[in-house]
């Protein structure tokens, strides 16, 4: 980290020059008109280098940006030594700062580097599981698996088993187990049996007190059936870097899958806390998903930056974000199978980038990480898309979509029903409705507040981005095509993506309060709001 803000970079301040001179005269209708190639200029088509099948396009020329605009967005990736970071990731020097550790997601996926990732014991878990040779405590084969995780120990697989189902083994059901709430374990183990059930406790630290309490409960829940703690060992394995702890749990080092402190929780997906997706897909597709991210990862890396989609996504992320004040991006998914990804980049995006402090411990003058949201297409069309179309904020968008479908019904009509919204709400979005149309379409007798708010002002960025079918291998370069894109801007910002000290407070204070709960009298050292909530609850608890 060059030790400077961004904002006092030469790039920036040239950037906030651009935006103060151009802005009010940036239309995506001029900026279309005057440019019949504007299209070719800024979009790009990705190829994986190992798989010709595995390619998408990114179309980000509905962006409020010019050639000397992303040029000088390039510049800023350059004087903040975007390319320096990304080989110390890259070469493991420890990035993650405040926590002196390495970022190593990255050689999870690499392939041929066996220290750094455990494949063997994972394929051939998941093998026995899927093949019914692994029985549970009475002789059956399994058919139900918890994943009982939360954070980066649920959001990576819950998304990846939802986007890949068309994939996965149909009589191995996948549950999910996150909140604390005994409601989320209750409800689940409603419907299953614990002969053929079998518990992934997934946690990098094993100390997360959501996890360890509902795994301590999923276990009393097994044992009044099974009886006997010899069981355990054919019900329950371990995700996690903290062998003491899993053997503690009383389950056996066997029956652990480790991974290391060098692997962020939300970047986890691709190490051992990814056994729910092998056993779900299988292992091979598993690889696929990881070759996905690796040649991604290839691209990222050897790719100029003018070429380069991560740093493409990143920069204009940040000239909406920095500049035009958006304070929000949101994930479009147009497939029913993607509706997990906003959700999981969520967490990869805000607990990556929603930090106001330096590496070096100053606080910034400007904006970093934008609030990650959205939902699956169509859906959100009949929901917030009224904001997004005429409300008073700049959300910038960026839309995905497969060209075909895994669902082929009616001859793919639903397919091409979907898609034509996919093209239809970036061309609205940019492109929008004039007051002379509108009043060409009601005529002369419409009233002019009619008139007025059926206008829509156009003008509204976003990104596209099609690939052929929703594979192992796509989804694998489209998630990783999304990290580098949060570590560019997280660079740019001069911050550390790879902790989450915010997330600390609220825990610490939680287990103070848990303390106090039991009597009126032992409330003591909160607010008065905080004293009289918690008084509330004493007075209608039930146990
Ligand atoms: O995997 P675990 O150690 O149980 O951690 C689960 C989650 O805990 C915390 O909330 C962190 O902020 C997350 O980054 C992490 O994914």
């Amino acid at each position: 980290m060059s030790g400077k803000l961004a904002s006092e970079y030469s790039s920036w301040k040239k950037l906030q020059q651009l935006y103060d001179s151009e802005h009010a005269n940036l239309t995506l209708k001029d900026l279309f008109a005057s440019d019949p190639s504007r299209f070719s200029k800024f979009s790009k088509e990705y190829t994986s280098s190992s798989n010709p099948e595995n390619t998408f396009l990114l179309d980000y020329s509905k962006n409020l940006i010019t050639e000397p605009i992303l040029k000088t967005l390039l510049e800023l990736v350059r004087e903040a030594h975007v390319e320096e970071y990304r080989h110390d990731m890259f070469t493991g020097k420890h990035i993650n700062t405040s926590e002196d550790r390495a970022v190593l997601h990255v050689a999870l996926r690499s392939f041929g580097n066996n220290e750094t990732s455990e494949p063997g014991h994972i394929k051939e878990f998941s093998d026995a599981v899927r093949s019914g040779a692994w029985k549970g405590y009475t002789g059956k084969s399994i058919t139900a698996i918890v994943n009982i995780g939360i954070g980066g120990s649920d959001l990576g697989p819950v998304m990846v088993t939802e986007a890949l189902k068309p994939y996965a083994k149909r009589d191995l059901t996948p549950y999910f187990v996150s909140n604390i709430d005994g409601t989320h374990l209750a409800e689940t183990l409603r419907e299953l049996d614990p002969e053929t059930t079998l518990f992934i406790i997934a946690s990098k630290t094993f100390t997360t007190q959501e996890t360890i309490t509902n795994a301590e409960s999923a276990r009393e829940w097994f044992l009044a059936s099974a009886k006997d703690k010899v069981h355990i060992a054919k019900h329950f394995v371990a995700l996690s870097t903290n062998e003491k702890a899993v053997t503690a749990f009383g389950i056996s080092k066997d029956n652990m899958f480790g991974f290391w402190d060098w692997v962020g929780g939300r970047y986890s997906l691709w190490s051992a806390i990814g056994l729910s997706i092998s056993l779900v897909i299988g292992h091979d597709k598993f690889e696929e998903l990881l070759k996905g991210a690796r040649d991604m990862d290839k691209h990222f890396r050897e790719t100029p930056l003018e070429d380069n989609l991560p740093v493409l996504l990143a920069v204009v992320g940040i000239w909406y974000n920095d500049f035009y004040g958006a304070q929000t991006h949101a994930l479009l998914p147009y497939d029913q199978y993607l509706h997990k990804f906003a959700d999981y980049f969520q967490q990869g995006d805000m607990e990556s980038n929603g930090k106001f402090v330096t590496k070096g411990g100053q606080r910034v003058n400007y904006q970093t990480g934008p609030i990650i949201w959205g939902a699956a297409g169509t859906n959100g069309q009949h929901s917030f898309y009224q904001l997004l179309h005429q409300g008073t904020k700049l959300v910038p968008a960026d839309f995905l979509a497969p060209a075909s479908t895994h669902n082929r019904l009616r001859g793919s009509l639903h397919h091409r029903i979907l898609l034509s919204n996919f093209f239809a709400q970036p061309e609205a979005l940019a492109f929008g409705k004039t007051e002379e149309e509108v009043r060409k379409e009601l005529g002369p007798n419409a009233s002019e507040a009619l008139v007025k708010s059926k206008v829509f002002e156009g003008n509204r960025p976003s990104n596209s981005i099609i690939f052929p079918l929703l594979t192992p291998a796509t989804l694998g370069s489209l998630i990783a095509l999304y990290e580098h894109k949060i570590f560019t801007q997280g660079v740019i910002w001069g911050i550390n993506s790879y902790d989450q000290m915010g997330v600390e407070l609220g825990k610490v204070l939680a287990k103070n309060i848990l303390a106090q709960l039991d009597k009126p009298e032992d409330v003591k050292g909160h607010d008065s709001s905080t004293i009289g909530l918690i008084h509330y609850y004493q007075k209608y608890r039930k146990e």
